[in-house]
Parts: structure tokens; sequence; C-alpha cells
């Protein structure tokens, strides 16, 4: 269980995540959800290890690793520009990272999450001859292979379309079940948190705004912000649709 305690940030000296207390189940699916400057990925690079936390504690199965580096915590993550090597194909951007670690995954287990991937026929290709959909499943692959046991996600669906978004947010939640792995992703779209996650956690200026099942934001939100900001647009989304239709049908 990954923890979080009365953690807080500031960048010359402005308060950016002010008193963050969360816990994290293994297995579970985790989103960070948003406005733009909220502090979202600030969080995730807090957990990550790259950014230094001012005060309060991080706690990995009871492991007090506040002050741990990056590389010995054993979390990793997929950034939102999924950071391929061009000049590597697909198979040797996914097995990168066990030339100097071979034991960490055995063949078939590479094989395996190949296949989970649907990545089989892609291997030889190039990073530039792959597809969006394609580069962040090769992405997702390579720091699977190192197994994390933490997954971090930064907008893994922004760069997506609609029927590759559904294929790839299906995906990271069958890994997250077959493999138990806690997984906890970034984004501001309100529909991919509720859609994708166990539990959601809504930030709002540094502050936690809510962080619960998405049945229990949809039913009962806590305050006005997650009613206009996050219920709002989902709302808004879905007139939109429908008043297109009503424009269609009396056309
Ligand atoms: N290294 C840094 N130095 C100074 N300020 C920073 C730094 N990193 C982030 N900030 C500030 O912290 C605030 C939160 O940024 P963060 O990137 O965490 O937000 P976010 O919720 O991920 O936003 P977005 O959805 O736009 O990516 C912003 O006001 C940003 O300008």
């Amino acid at each position: 269980m990954l923890e979080l305690k009365n953690i807080k940030k500031a960048f010359d000296g402005t308060t950016i995540l002010n008193d963050i207390t969360l816990d994290v189940q293994d297995g579970e699916i985790i989103s960070i959800l948003g406005p733009s400057g909220s502090g979202k990925t600030t969080l995730l690079n807090l957990i990550l290890g790259i950014t230094d936390i001012d005060s309060g504690k991080l706690l990995y199965d009871g492991q007090d690793l506040t002050r741990v580096p990056m590389e010995k915590r054993g979390f990793n993550i997929v950034f939102q520009d999924y950071a391929l090597f061009p000049n590597l194909n697909a198979y040797d951007n996914i097995t990168y990272g066990l030339k100097n670690n071979p034991g960490i995954s055995s063949k078939e287990e590479v094989a395996e999450l190949i296949e989970l991937l649907g990545l089989e026929e892609h291997l030889e290709k190039r990073i530039e001859q792959l597809s969006g959909g394609q580069k962040q499943r090769v992405a997702l692959a390579r720091t699977m292979v190192m197994k994390p046991k933490i997954l971090l996600l930064d907008e893994p669906l922004s760069a997506l379309d609609g029927v590759i978004k559904e294929s790839i947010k299906d995906r990271i939640k069958t890994i997250a079940r077959e493999y138990n792995l806690t997984t906890i992703i970034v984004t501001h779209d309100p529909e991919e948190a509720l859609t994708l996650s166990d539990r959601v956690l809504i930030i709002n200026e540094g502050k936690i705004s809510q962080y619960g099942r998405p049945e229990e934001i949809i039913n009962e939100p806590n305050n006005s912000f997650i009613r206009e900001f996050i219920l709002n647009q989902l709302e808004i989304k879905r007139n939109n649709i429908f008043s297109l239709f009503r424009c269609e049908a009396t056309a």
C-alpha cells in the first residue's frame, strides 16, 4: 500500500500542494483529476521521486520513502510523449531496460506482455512507423517489463482518438488486474477518470477536493467545485451530443 501523509510542496514560495493525505491499495487504479495548474503532475512527480517533498511522508508497504531517490523506489512512469528511442525498433525499445537487468523479466514474460498489448505484428517497426496508440502500447510494455511496484501514467490517453482510447483503457485495466499492479494516472478528463479508475482523486488549488469511487463522486459530490467543474463538464458534453441529434432531426 502507498500512503501519503500531510504532503506539502511549494515552488518559489507559492504553495502548490497543501496537506495531501491519502492511501492507494495494492492493485488499485487511481486517477488524479483536476483543472490545469491544480498540481496533478507535481503530485505524480513527488510520488515518482523526481521532485522533492517539502514536508509530510511518503510510505510504501510501511517503509518511509520520503527521502529515497527515484531509482531506489521501484516505481516507473510512462510520460505523456512516450519518450521512446527513435533509432530503435519497437522490440528493442520494449526490452531496452532489460539489457543491464536481464533477470527482471524472462523471454516468456516479455512475450506474454507483447501479446497482452497486441504488439506482435509491430515489433520490427521503427517508432516513426507506429501510430499514436501503438506507440503508447510500446511505452507501456517498455515500462512493464521492468516490473514496477507502481505504474504512473501521465495523461496516457490525451493524444489518442475515441476508439483507440477505449482499447488502451481496456488494456490498462487488464494489465492492472492481471499483474495486481497499482496504477496512478494523471488526467484532466472527468470521463476518463470516472470510467477507468477504482477511485478518483480530485484536486483543486493544491488540495484534495474529494477522493472516492466513481459512483460516490457522481452520486455524492462533496462540494460545489465537483458539481460545477466535474459533473457540469460531463453534462455539457452530453447536452452537446443530444442537441446535435435534435437539430439533425428537425432539419
Ligand atoms: N518546477 C517548477 N517550478 C516552479 N513552479 C512549478 C514547477 N512545476 C510546476 N510549477 C507550478 O505548479 C503549479 C502546478 O503545476 P502542475 O504541472 O502540477 O499542474 P497540473 O495540474 O499538472 O497542470 P496541467 O493540467 O496544466 O498539466 C503550476 O502553477 C505550475 O506553474
